[in-house]
């Protein structure tokens, strides 16, 4: 059976996004992760699925699974994604998202295809991230993060931004080899659901450089609610104020710590790479459109 999908990204951080909102669409993690592999399958980082949502007066719910096939809560950057859909969808100002972690707003941000999600209040307590009860101290975390000639050991900031999110500050990310550290700590025994594992460095007033191991995933070219969680992380550590540019691999996110409401916004870019089909069953697939950036090409008979 061939189902039509989006391929989208925030910042590199890529997804199929599929409307299941007239046609349901469940599908086991096997073929997610199979659909997810950049060998076998399409490749994403997460797959996102727009169903009706529940809750009246809300335009869609949005259900987000990493691409090892674990069905997850919260995901910046697909919801910028699925909100510029919607947006230009209904031709609203403003659309709300419904997801497992809560009810989330989305605007245009101003220039093209920019968008801004109200990713809501963060959670800070050792039961909301969660740490195992043990770590109810968070002083009490020392982890190793390397390199191995470093042996010094960190604690982390950890913030949930409806996801788990363990940050370490470091004075050089180039220092540490993530892709060495970063699935050890994901699933270190103190995250009994996992986290999201970065490293944050600051690069000058109110901007932070950050790399992300994401839960599920892996190495990622940018993580929306890592680029929240941080800049939470660092206006409670008093590092920075409460408007911050996350520099990720990926490119930038303007993230703001709201005082009135200790809501936090994130505003950044959105592309559709292009449309394409598939059959769920050989998972062989096609494009069947341009994106973005084919378009713009198109248009402008752009070279080559
Ligand atoms: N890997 C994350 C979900 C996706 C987060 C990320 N892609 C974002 O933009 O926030 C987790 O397991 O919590």
């Amino acid at each position: 059976m061939r189902r039509p999908f989006l391929k989208m990204n925030g910042l590199g951080n890529d997804f199929v996004v599929w409307d299941a909102r007239d046609t349901r669409l469940v599908l086991t993690p096997e073929i997610i992760a199979k659909l997810g592999s950049r060998d076998t399958g399409i490749g994403f980082d997460q797959m996102i699925t727009v169903e009706r949502s529940t809750v009246s007066g809300v335009d869609a719910f949005m259900r987000i699974h990493n691409c090892d096939g674990s069905q997850v809560d919260a995901c910046g950057n697909a919801t910028r994604c699925v909100g510029r859909l919607l947006l230009e969808e209904s031709g609203k100002d403003a659309v709300m998202i419904q997801t497992n972690a809560g009810l989330l707003s989305a605007t245009a941000a101003g220039a093209p295809r920019e968008i801004t999600v109200d990713m809501g209040k963060p959670r800070v307590n050792w039961d909301q991230i969660p740490l195992a009860e043990e770590f109810a101290d968070t002083r009490a975390i020392e982890l190793q993060i390397g390199p191995i000639d470093d042996p010094i050991l960190h604690t982390p900031a950890v913030v949930n931004m409806g996801n788990p999110h363990g940050i370490f500050w470091v004075k050089d990310i180039e220092a540490y080899d993530l892709s060495k550290v970063g699935p050890l700590l994901e699933h270190h025994p103190v995250f009994p659901e996992g986290a999201n594992i970065s490293l944050a460095q600051f690069i000058g007033k109110d901007e932070i450089r950050v790399k992300v191991w994401e839960r599920g995933v892996g190495l990622t070219q940018a993580c929306g609610t890592a680029a929240c969680a941080v800049a939470v992380a660092a206006v409670r550590d008093t590092r920075a104020g409460r408007k911050s540019k996350i520099h990720l691999p990926g490119g930038i996110l303007n993230i703001e710590w709201r005082e009135s409401d200790s809501h936090v916004m994130m505003s950044g870019p959105t592309e559709i790479e292009f449309e394409g089909e598939v059959d769920l069953e050989t998972i062989e697939w096609t494009k069947t459109a341009p994106g973005d950036n084919d378009q713009a090409q198109e248009a402008t008979g752009g070279a080559a």
